[in-house]
């Protein structure tokens, strides 16, 4: 496939790499300096656009893939109050969106497990909380993995009702702690603790190849789809 890098940062080099490996072309990398190029590709120059980029950027950079007749697979966190007027788009367009909080297979497995998990201790007293831990450089916070993480808990767990971030605290609702520390890829960890004992699960990425995997096979998997989808529709199998 002919792969558009929208976003060629940490994430967009590893993807290029990952790509490159799996016998796939790179059709452009653009990045802030260079997004004018996008221009000059047309609808038939791209098979498919893998966007990685920041919070304020994506949702104009899917939304214009989109037009363009490319279909989008994106990862940028921290943009996802606009996700119904891009998703709206994509149908309106006959187009192909596929979005994940976090590619990696690992992460996705760990979703699964958090949800379990909560639906196990639902009923039982146990203060909930999750820290999140990432790299400096991160822009957004709490993380969007820590955010579907609370999603799955608050769903299962009949006495929260949302989350909040850090320092906020507020009796039923989760309290999620963003670190950011060095170059750390991306720590998750969700906590049950009594007067008696604790449980605690966490997902620790070693790098960043898991997630640029993830999104190689999800364009891979788009290839020939329209509309929207997630890591559930490529993981169905998975159970
Ligand atoms: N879903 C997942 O599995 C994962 C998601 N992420 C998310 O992906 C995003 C990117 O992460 P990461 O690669 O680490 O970040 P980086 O800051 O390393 O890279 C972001 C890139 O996007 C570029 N960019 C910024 N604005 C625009 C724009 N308007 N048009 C095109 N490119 C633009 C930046 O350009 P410049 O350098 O010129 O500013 C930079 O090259 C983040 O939101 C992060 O949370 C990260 C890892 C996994
Ligand atoms: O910014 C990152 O680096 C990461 N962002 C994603 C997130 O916000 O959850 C995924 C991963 O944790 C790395």
């Amino acid at each position: 496939m002919r792969i558009l890098l929208l976003g060629y940062g940490k994430m967009g080099k590893t993807i290029e790499q990952i790509a490159l490996e799996r016998g796939h072309t790179i059709a452009g990398k653009i990045d802030i300096q260079n997004r004018p190029e996008m221009d000059r590709l047309g609808s038939d120059d791209v098979d498919v656009a893998i966007e990685f980029s920041s919070p304020e950027a994506a949702f104009d950079n899917i939304t214009y893939c989109l037009k363009k007749g490319w279909p989008v697979v994106s990862g940028t966190t921290g943009w996802l109050e606009h996700r119904s007027e891009i998703e709206n788009l994509c149908n309106e367009q006959s187009g192909a969106f596929f979005y994940a909080s976090n590619y990696s297979i690992g992460v996705n497995l760990f979703f699964r497990l958090n949800r379990q998990l909560a639906r196990m201790m639902n009923s039982q007293d146990y203060q909930r909380s999750m820290t999140e831990i990432h790299h400096i450089h991160k822009l957004d916070a709490p993380s969007g993995t820590a955010i579907t993480l609370a999603e799955g808990i608050v769903e299962e767990t009949e006495s929260l009702s949302g989350w909040k971030l850090a320092p906020e605290d507020q009796e039923g609702y989760l309290q999620i702690v963003s670190k950011r520390i060095g170059e750390v890829p991306g720590t998750h960890i969700v906590r049950y603790e009594s007067a008696v004992d604790a449980i605690e699960i966490s997902h620790t990425a070693h790098n960043r190849a898991g997630f640029a995997l993830g999104a190689v096979i999800s364009a891979e998997w788009l290839s020939g789809r329209n509309g929207v989808f997630g890591m559930d529709d490529l993981l169905k199998n998975l159970d």
